[in-house]
C-alpha cells in the first residue's frame, strides 16, 4: 500500500466516524489529492453537517388560559405554539394590524405617526413595500415557519455585481459597479500581497511551499501577472464592458484601464465588500412571495381571527398570585382580561411604561434596552429603468449618502412598474429622515439618488410612501441592543410570577424575525414545562 493510498483510507475512516459520505467524502478525497494535509481536510468537516430541520412541537397538551400582549411575530408564534397544544390564547395588539415591525405597505394603506402625520400609501396593485423585514438567510428558522405555515418563498437578491458603489465624500464624481470595484481592489490588493511575498517578508510565517501556494491564490483570486510581470495589477475583464462582446469577431470593449492603485483606496470602495461575508447577509436570501406580511398574515389565520384583539391596547399588567388580569382600551373603552399565565411580547422600552406589579426591578430592566432608529422610503416608478437602462435586477447600491442603501426589487422583473426602496438607513442619518415631512423625505431621497441614477430617478416616480421606526406608535424604535449577561437582562429570561417576556430583544438574533420566533419558543416551552409540572 502505498504512502498516498494509506493516508486516503485513514482520512475516509475519519470520515466515517464524523458522519460524512459519498460527495463530501469524494470532495475531501480530491482535497487531499490537490495536497491540502489531513487537518485542514478536518478542519472543513463541520461544514458537511447535515442541515437540520427546525420544526416545533410542545409534548403535553393543556387548556391553560394565556393572554398575550402584542401581535408582532411573538406574540404570533406564542399564541400559534400554545394553540396547536391546546391552550387559549388571547392577544392584545394595539394597532390595527398584526406584525408589530413585519409590516408590508400596499396602495390603500393609512399610517398615523407619533407626530400625527398621516400617509396613505396609493401604490398600484401588485406593487408592495416591506417598510421593515425585508429578507431572510436559509439557516433561519423563518424559512422553516415558512414552510409550515404555506408561505411561498423566493430569491431575494441581496448582493448584485452590477449595482452601484457611491462613496460621494470621497470625491467620485461618478458611481462604480461592484463587480469594477471588486475587480480593482482585489487585483491591487493582490498585487502588493503577492510583491511582500515573493520579496521574501513574510517569511517568517510562511513555508516555501505556503508561499507558492499563496502566491499561485493571489494570481488568480486578483487576475494578476504572474512573477515575470512583476504581480502587477493591470486590469481584467472583471471589470466589465463598456460594449459587451458579440457576435463573429467582436471582441467587445473592455471597461477602461483601472484607476491608480491610491485612487482605488482613496476610493474607499473595498468597505462595503465584507457585507456579504456575514452569517445573516450572504446569499442566498429568500423573502416571502406577494410581501413579508404573509408571515404575520399566515400566522393570525393558523391562530384564528377570533383570538386576536386588534385596537386593543394594553394598559395594565396584574399578577394576582393565582391569576393574572390584564387591562386594556379599545374603541374607547377599558376592559379586563383574566388569564393563567400572561407572555407580554411588546418592545421592551414601551413594555416598561405599563403599569405592573412586578417589581421595580423588572421595570428597571425593560428600560434597559438602548433603541436604535431607522427608516425606508418606498419609490414606485412607472419603468424599470433599472432594469432596461442600467441593468440591474435585484439587490443593493450602497452609498456614503445620508440614504446609505437603495434597494432595487427582487420580484415583478420585466414588469410595467416597480418600487425602489430609496434610502434604508439607521441612526443619526434615520433620525435626519424621520424629522422631515413625508414630502420632504422624499425630495431629499430623490435628490440624492439622482447623483447614482440621473434624471429619471426624478422623472419616472409616481409615488411615494416613507417609514419612520422611532416615530412609529406602539413600536418606537427599529430593534435595541441588549445588554447581555447582565443581570437586568437575565431576569427577563425568567418568568416574574405569572408572566413571561418574549420577542426578538430576548435573543442574539436582535433585528431578525429569527430572534422573535426563537424568543417566543424559549417562553412557551419554560411556560409549557411549568404547566405540565403544576
Ligand atoms: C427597518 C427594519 C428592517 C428589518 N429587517 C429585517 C429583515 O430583513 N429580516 C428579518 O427577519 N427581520 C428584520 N427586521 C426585524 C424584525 O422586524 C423583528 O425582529 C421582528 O419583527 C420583531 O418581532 P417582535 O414580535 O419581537 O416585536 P414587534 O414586531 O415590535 O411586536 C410588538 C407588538 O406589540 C404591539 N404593542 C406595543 N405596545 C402595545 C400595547 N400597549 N398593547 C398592545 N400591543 C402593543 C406592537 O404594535 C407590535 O405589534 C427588521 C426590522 C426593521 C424595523
Ligand atoms: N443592521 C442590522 O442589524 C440588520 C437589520 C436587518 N436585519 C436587515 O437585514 O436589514
Amino acid at each position: 500500500m502505498s504512502d498516498q493510498t494509506q493516508s486516503m483510507v485513514s482520512r475516509r475512516g475519519f470520515l466515517r466516524a464524523v458522519g460524512v459520505s459519498g460527495g463530501a467524502g469524494a470532495m475531501l478525497a480530491t482535497m487531499g489529492a490537490m495536497g491540502l494535509a489531513p487537518s485542514a481536510a478536518a478542519s472543513v468537516t463541520p461544514a458537511f453537517r447535515a442541515p437540520e430541520r427546525s420544526d416545533f412541537t410542545l409534548t403535553g397538551r393543556s387548556g391553560a388560559k394565556v393572554v398575550v400582549l402584542g401581535g408582532g411575530i411573538a406574540g404570533l408564534t406564542t399564541a400559534y405554539e400554545l394553540g396547536k397544544a391546546g391552550y387559549d390564547c388571547t392577544i392584545l395588539e394595539a394597532r390595527h394590524r398584526v406584525g408589530g415591525r413585519n409590516l408590508t405597505i400596499r396602495g390603500g394603506d393609512v399610517e398615523t405617526d407619533l407626530d400625527g402625520r398621516i400617509q396613505r400609501a396609493s401604490f398600484s396593485d401588485g406593487v408592495y413595500f416591506n417598510a421593515g423585514p425585508g429578507r431572510i438567510a436559509q439557516w433561519m428558522v423563518t424559512m422553516d415557519y415558512c414552510r409550515e405555515l404555506g408561505v411561498p418563498i423566493e430569491v431575494f437578491t441581496n448582493q448584485n455585481a452590477d449595482a452601484w458603489i457611491y462613496n460621494e465624500s470621497a470625491g467620485m464624481t461618478e458611481p462604480v459597479r461592484y463587480r469594477t470595484a471588486k475587480a480593482d481592489v482585489y487585483g491591487y490588493v493582490s498585487e502588493l500581497l503577492a510583491k511582500a511575498t515573493d520579496q521574501g517578508a513574510l517569511d517568517s510565517r510562511l513555508t516555501t511551499e505556503d508561499r507558492d501556494r499563496l502566491l499561485s491564490f493571489l494570481q488568480s483570486f486578483g487576475a494578476i501577472g504572474g512573477r515575470a510581470g512583476d504581480w502587477a495589477y493591470t486590469g481584467t475583464n472583471r471589470r466589465g464592458f463598456s460594449g459587451y462582446p458579440g457576435a463573429g469577431n467582436d471582441v467587445g470593449s473592455l471597461l477602461g484601464t483601472p484607476p491608480p492603485l491610491s485612487d482605488v483606496f482613496a476610493s474607499n470602495v473595498g468597505r462595503y465588500f465584507s457585507f456579504e461575508f456575514g452569517y445573516d447577509q450572504a446569499m442566498l436570501m429568500f423573502q416571502p412571495v406577494g410581501g413579508m406580511d404573509q408571515i404575520p398574515r399566515a400566522l393570525a389565520k393558523a391562530v384564528g381571527q377570533h383570538r386576536i384583539r386588534l385596537n386593543a391596547e394594553v394598559t395594565a399588567v396584574t399578577d394576582r398570585g393565582s391569576r393574572v388580569e390584564v387591562t386594556y382600551r379599545q374603541g374607547g373603552r377599558q376592559s379586563q382580561i383574566t388569564a393563567d399565565y400572561c407572555v407580554a411580547a411588546l418592545p421592551p422600552h414601551l413594555m416598561a411604561r405599563v403599569p405592573h406589579n412586578l417589581g421595580a426591578g423588572v421595570t428597571a430592566a425593560l428600560a434597559d434596552f438602548p433603541v436604535t432608529a431607522s427608516g425606508k422610503i418606498g419609490l414606485e416608478y412607472r419603468s424599470r429603468w433599472w432594469e432596461t437602462d442600467q441593468r440591474i435586477y435585484g439587490g443593493i447600491t450602497e452609498t456614503d449618502l445620508d440614504l446609505s442603501h437603495i434597494w432595487y426589487p427582487s420580484y415583478g422583473f420585466h414588469g410595467k412598474r416597480g418600487l425602489v426602496v430609496g434610502y434604508y438607513n439607521t441612526g443619526a442619518n434615520a433620525r435626519t429622515y424621520s424629522g422631515l415631512t413625508p414630502e420632504q423625505r422624499s425630495e431629499r431621497a430623490i435628490s440624492q439618488g439622482v447623483k447614482i441614477h440621473g434624471d429619471k430617478y426624478r422623472s419616472e416616480l409616481v409615488t411615494s410612501y416613507s417609514h419612520a421606526w422611532d416615530r412609529t406608535r406602539y413600536i418606537e424604535g427599529a430593534w435595541t441592543s441588549p445588554r447581555y449577561g447582565t443581570p437586568g437582562y437575565n431576569l427577563l429570561l425568567q418568568p416574574a410570577g405569572r408572566v413571561y417576556f418574549a420577542g426578538d430583544w430576548l435573543s442574539h438574533e436582535v433585528a431578525w424575525q429569527h430572534g422573535a420566533f426563537v424568543a417566543a419558543r424559549s417562553a412557551v416551552s419554560a411556560l409549557h414545562q411549568r404547566v405540565m409540572a403544576g
